[in-house]
């Protein structure tokens, strides 16, 4: 991994230091006076992680300038937080974006707003996009759009193979080289099933200080698949996704893993059986490096959800058992597995309004995962807010490479970050989420915990419920 890498390296990032500097500054409430104007902004009663009582916190110049109690500064704006908590802002490792392609669903756009309403201030933009992400230019155009448009990190991952077909390593090296400075490769959606393949962009993706994120899925023993293989999917008589189908792949990718010297990052493990593997791997004298990622989804949901016959709850790898939902959650609280990443997959009504196994697989993610993580693993007194810290923002950022995210709340740090009101909550509306797709599987959930604001380098990208560009 490139740990001196930061986003700096490559596009401007602020408005170079100009005149901002001989504005006047006004000690007032939450008033919004563009970017320009907002260098200084004071986060009034925070508590850090959740612990202790609650201080303020300066933001100055894109960095987290003091933390004390009763700070009185001039600063551009106040934000009165009331004792929310604040942790460093969240960083998705596993995202849809639909942009090339299909913008009918999502867009850069629309998919940033949706991360910064969620607290998200870097996510990883899937290269399962129409032309697929496996050269410099596509990688390119999502990073400028993703700068362009200003409220979050939109980093592309490259295809490992050339259209995702398994056949062809693509240009790793030109993507990593170009200025969306590529380092996590990944065919998601599809399995890099060929071993001697998969061994290569391991070797290969070593030299670039990269990461293979895998789909772990042996095709062909999920020929036809709709649903968890179980008493659910044969009742309905859905052919059936065999948890060995992962699990399978999972081990033979720990093996060429520790055989390279390469990085492997688990997509979205959903089965009791993964994570025993990957327990037993990380047990290993020399693990090399591993690392896994579970959705939101697999830690809330089960297949129990067939019997409504609603394809929201189609997805990819399946919703699993009670047994598999109760073992990611112990995996996660144990680091077993690493972090948390929503694989936030948008589609149109026609491809989720049909029938069953016509369905496109996938649901929403970004906006409701603080909620589905608060409800799952911090109420259930699994993870504490610094475990909320460790999995939604400082192991995905390690895992990826990303210098400026994940960092402690702490004078001196970037300041991306997030604000979390812990008693508040929330009911899902899919048509209220940000995204142009509305697929999400909590529709009129009640999740607990909201996103009172986000900071992107030291400027509010939403708060209230709004984005701000
Ligand atoms: N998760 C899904 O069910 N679908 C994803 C692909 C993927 O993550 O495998 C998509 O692109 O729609
Ligand atoms: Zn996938
Ligand atoms: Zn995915």
């Amino acid at each position: 991994m490139s740990s001196n890498r930061t986003s700096g390296d490559r596009d401007a990032r602020y408005p170079a230091e100009t005149s901002e500097q001989e504005m006047p500054r006004h000690a007032t409430t939450t008033v919004n006076r563009g970017e320009a104007a907002q260098r200084r902004v004071l986060l009034k009663d925070v508590r850090p992680y959740g612990e202790g009582e609650p201080v303020d916190l300066l933001v100055d110049g894109g960095v987290i300038a003091g933390i004390g109690s009763g700070l009185e500064v001039d600063a551009d704006e106040i934000v009165h937080a009331e004792g929310a908590v604040v942790l460093p802002g969240f960083v998705d490792l596993h995202t849809h974006l639909r942009e090339p392609g299909r913008e009918d669903t999502e867009t850069i756009e629309t998919g940033s707003t949706a991360a910064a309403l969620g607290g998200y201030t870097a996510v990883f933009a899937m290269a399962n996009t129409d032309p697929v992400a496996d050269n410099a230019v596509i990688v390119e155009h999502v990073w400028r759009r993703g700068q362009e448009v200003g409220l979050v990190d939109v980093h592309p991952v490259g295809a490992v193979t050339v259209g995702l077909d398994g056949e062809k390593l693509a240009e790793l090296g030109t993507m990593a080289r170009s200025g969306a400075n590529v380092r996590v490769f990944s065919d998601d959606g599809k399995c890099v099933h060929d071993p001697l393949i998969m061994r290569r962009a391991l070797e290969y993706t070593r030299t670039l200080g990269g990461v293979v994120a895998q789909h772990a899925e042996e095709p062909r023993l999920t020929v036809g698949a709709q649903a968890h293989e179980g008493a659910n999917a044969a009742r309905l008589g859905l052919a059936g996704w065999p948890a060995p189908a992962e699990e399978a792949i999972v081990a033979r990718d720990c093996l060429l893993a520790g055989h390279t010297g390469g990085s492997l990052h688990v997509c979205h493990v959903s089965t009791a059986g993964t994570a025993e593997i990957l327990r037993w791997w990380k047990s290993q004298d020399r693990p090399g490096r591993v690392s896994a990622e579970v959705t939101p989804h697999h830690l809330l949901l089960t297949d129990d959800r067939l019997s409504s016959y609603d394809p929201v709850n189609k997805v990819n790898p399946p919703l699993r058992t009670d047994d598999d939902v109760r073992a990611l959650r112990q995996a996660l609280a144990d680091g077993t597995v690493d972090c948390v990443a929503t694989d936030h997959a948008p589609h149109a009504e026609q491809d989720k309004c049909c029938e069953w196994s016509a369905a496109r697989p996938g649901m929403l993610g970004l906006q409701t995962a603080l909620g589905v993580v608060v409800a799952t693993m911090v109420e259930p007194g699994l993870l504490d807010w610094r475990g909320v810290a460790r999995v939604l923002s400082e192991r995905p950022a390690e895992i990826a490479g990303l210098a400026d995210q994940g960092r402690p709340v702490a004078v001196g740090e970037p300041a991306n970050l997030v604000l979390v009101d812990p008693r508040a909550r929330w009911t899902v509306r899919g048509a209220e989420l940000a995204s142009i797709a509305a697929n999400s599987p909590y529709e009129d959930m009640e999740l607990p915990g909201r996103v009172v604001a986000t900071l992107l380098r030291g400027r509010i990208t939403a708060a209230e419920g709004k984005v701000r560009r």
